[in-house]
């Protein structure tokens, strides 16, 4: 359900991501242009960039700014419990075991389409701002940089299966709870870095206390690169393993949006830069792009599913087996 509450034009808070008025050009890191980026099919994401570019809303359907995740409200009480148990109970040994376990992919044969549809049964209890289904949120985004990317057909569908891995909560995959599924990731096995949302509740944590994992670098040593970082486990790094080991097609910047899209504090808060090695900081400039268009093409405007699934549905013959293993 929708619920409308009369609240005047707030100032953008995302201060870090927003749209130069006079250039039409994207501008990132507070400011900083986008210096010029090839991409993995050889283009430059500057000039991808088009004049009829889509407009960051400065509230989302709760009349709220997006990620706020301070206000007083119910829906915020809920996301900070949520973020408290997350917080708590994403431990190193956890993640090392979700990953050998779900490693497998013996749960589930079916079609990337198939899943779309299941994930209408999904609800996210980490996100103050969506207030549709799931399956609208998939599509909103991919038709949303579908739109002003016309040409990155990848980038489209990435957008429409960047959150699949939230089946994670359903029976047929495990039931995982919400804190094992969604909201924001963090690396495992280095200090829990102060830009994560409610950093609070890390303290809680039984690596907080343990020197091998308490330290700026922890485990890890300078530009090791994200492959090799211990990241939460949720539904960005399922969904990655599965569209890597069902050997999809898609370019690597493709995986590293689904692998990466929830890790904010490092894409958007610009935490844990140490670790990024130079593919990495390559990719992350169409991580930068793509999260304008999951964070704020959460709407109220549907999208005619019937109308745009064989446009989606092609895109999955190109890059995807006809079934996958979950
Ligand atoms: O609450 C949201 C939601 O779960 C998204 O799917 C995830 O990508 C975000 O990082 C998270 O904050
Ligand atoms: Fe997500
Ligand atoms: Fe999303």
């Amino acid at each position: 359900m929708t619920i409308l509450i009369e609240q005047p034009q707030l100032e953008s808070q995302a201060e870090d991501q927003k749209f130069s008025s006079e250039t039409n050009e994207l501008v990132l890191d507070g400011g900083f242009v986008m210096p010029k980026t090839v991409s993995n099919n050889g283009l430059v994401a500057e000039e991808l960039v088009s004049s009829n570019e889509f407009m960051a809303p400065e509230i989302n359907s709760f009349g709220r700014s997006f990620r706020d995740y301070d206000a007083e409200s119910e829906r915020q009480k809920s996301v900070e419990e949520f973020y408290r148990l997350q917080h708590i109970n994403q431990t190193y040994d956890f993640v090392k075991r979700m990953r050998e376990e779900y490693g497998k992919l013996n749960r589930v044969e079916m079609s990337i389409w198939e899943c779309c549809e299941l994930l209408n049964e999904v609800v996210d209890e980490s996100d103050p701002d969506l207030d549709e289904p799931q399956i609208m949120h998939l599509l909103q985004s991919a038709e949303a940089i579908r739109k002003d990317y016309p040409d990155e057909d990848w980038l489209h569908l990435t957008a429409l299966i960047h959150d699949l891995g939230k089946v994670l909560l359903l029976p047929s995959f495990g039931g995982l709870p919400q804190w094992a599924v969604v909201g924001d990731t963090f690396p495992l096995g280095c200090a829990f870095d102060e830009g994560n949302v409610h950093h609070k509740y890390f303290k809680e944590n039984p690596d907080y206390n343990n020197p091998a994992y308490n330290t700026k670098y922890g485990i890890y040593s300078e530009g090791c690169g994200l492959d090799n970082v211990m990241i939460s486990w949720g539904h960005d790094d399922y969904m990655y393993l599965v569209a890597k080991e069902n050997r999809t097609t898609l370019p690597p910047a493709a995986l590293f949006i689904i692998r990466y899209h929830s890790f904010y504090p490092f894409h958007t808060v610009g935490a844990y830069k140490h670790l990024m090695n130079e593919e990495d900081a390559k990719n992350l400039k169409w991580l930068k792009i793509f999260n304008k268009y999951d964070l704020y093409s959460k709407s109220k405007e549907m999208i005619d599913v019937e109308k745009v699934k064989p446009y989606y549905l092609s895109l999955i013959d190109k890059y995807f087996p006809a079934k996958l293993r979950w």
